[in-house]
């Protein structure tokens, strides 16, 4: 007989930050602005020439909000999985991470709170960047 798995978000998500980001609702705000800006940014935006933008905010969402410690299951792809041959490198991450610090700001979410939601993605870059 084995325990059951614990929640991935268990101990990785600090505390509040969830309801700083205005729960699932504030969270899907931020990643309908977010990925808006994304698709414009002239650094980034060819990858994403062949992406469906509901598509990606509705996985976004999920993933920040369940990452967060918020009641939501992301079911897509793993991020080494959904970011394969894409020629992902450290420049894009980057370019990425200053479009999500310009929306976080556009929705006035505190710098402390931006900063906590920031180190749970930085580690993802592992598996994102490809191209050294
Ligand atoms: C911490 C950084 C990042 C996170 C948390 C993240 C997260 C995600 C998630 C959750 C998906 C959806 C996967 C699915 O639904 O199965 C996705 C897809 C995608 N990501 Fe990222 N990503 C990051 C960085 C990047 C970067 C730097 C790029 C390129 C500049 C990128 C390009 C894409 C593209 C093109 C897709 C595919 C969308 C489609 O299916 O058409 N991502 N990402």
């Amino acid at each position: 007989q084995t325990a059951p798995a614990a929640p991935q978000t268990s101990s990785a998500a600090p505390a509040g930050l969830y309801q700083a980001l205005g729960e699932k609702a504030g969270i899907a705000r931020l990643m309908d602005d977010f990925v808006n800006r994304v698709v414009q940014d002239a650094r980034i935006r060819d990858h994403f020439k062949d992406t469906k933008p509901q598509a990606l905010k509705e996985s976004l969402t999920d993933q920040i909000c369940e990452l967060t410690g918020g009641p939501c299951k992301y079911e897509g792809a793993d991020m080494k999985s959904a970011h394969a041959d894409m020629q992902i490198n450290k420049a894009h991450f980057n370019a990425l991470v200053e479009v999500l610090q310009a929306a976080m700001d556009a929705q006035r979410i505190p710098f402390a709170q931006q900063n906590r939601l920031l180190a749970l993605l930085a580690p993802m870059h592992r598996d994102i960047i490809t191209v050294r």
